[in-house]
């Protein structure tokens, strides 16, 4: 059985601009397992990318607990909450946000040494994801030099150099097209393979038929769950037709 690496339970998140207040969030209860490929889809504002900024400790619950690897999280004091965003998470956004100023190994290398690890860890673990991302020859460009995918590549990298247990991503292809997009797929599937836990939203089907689990949003709530992995299928198409299936069978 698998083991629950992230947990929410009765999740609220409310957004007041002076009198009016939305809930997005609504009493939501998710669980996330270790080394899956979960992944997050429903309509547009259905709060995907809200509860992924509060899994992940990028933005505060209204009510409700959390639970990191058992330890609840959601009350700790600030300097905890940063330590664990910098060693036990990694977040890739839409946009690559890289450092214009800073080359593609300075960009990696600098949120290694926000990490706790050692310097020569940090340098050898940077090596490592330059191989990964197979971006070696770029490493002393700056990001005005290189593609929207090499770009992205770059941002994946950099969420994995305090090599983190959870990778969160929100849309991380949906500034890409179809080749980059399909590459920084494949490293995502590639670093999941290797045992790292991803919970990613998104919007696109190709992008989802990489997860094993998709779950679906709908006002602020878990609205239903597949499973890809009782159906055992391999291929791509496959899987994308199960998961179109499903969110149709939602109301997608
Ligand atoms: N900081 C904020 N202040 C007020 N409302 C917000 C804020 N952030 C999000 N919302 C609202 O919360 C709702 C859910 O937003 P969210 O971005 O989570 O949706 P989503 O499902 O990711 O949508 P999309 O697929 O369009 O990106 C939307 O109605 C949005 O306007």
């Amino acid at each position: 059985m698998k083991s629950i690496v992230l947990e929410g339970k009765s999740l609220c998140k409310t957004f007041t601009n002076g009198e009016v207040s939305a809930n997005v969030i609504r009493n939501l209860d998710v669980e996330v397992y270790q080394g899956d490929f979960t992944v997050i889809m429903g309509t547009s504002g259905a709060g995907k990318s809200t509860l992924l900024y509060l899994l992940s400790g990028i933005d505060d619950i209204t009510s409700g607990e959390m639970y990191l690897n058992e330890k609840r999280i959601d009350n700790l004091k600030e300097n905890k909450m940063i330590d664990i965003r910098r060693n036990q998470i990694g977040f890739v956004f839409q946009e690559p946000n890289l450092i214009d100023d800073f080359s593609v190994y300075e960009n990696i290398i600098i949120t290694g040494y926000l990490g706790t690890k050692n310097r020569k860890e940090v340098h050898r673990n940077t090596d490592e994801l330059l191989e990964k991302i197979d971006m070696i020859e770029h490493k002393n460009k700056y990001p005005s030099q290189l593609s929207g995918g090499q770009k992205q590549r770059v941002a994946i990298a950099r969420s994995l150099i305090n090599n983190p247990n959870i990778v969160f991503a929100d849309e991380p292809t949906g500034a890409l097209n179809a080749k980059q997009s399909k590459q920084a797929l494949d490293l995502l599937s590639n670093i999941n393979g290797s045992g790292q836990t991803i919970l990613m939203v998104t919007h696109d089907l190709k992008a989802a038929c990489r997860g094993n689990r998709i779950l679906y949003i709908k006002d602020g709530k878990i609205d239903g769950e597949l499973n890809l992995d009782q159906f055992m299928v391999d291929s791509l198409e496959e899987r994308e037709k199960y998961i179109f299936d499903f969110i149709m069978s939602k109301g997608w």
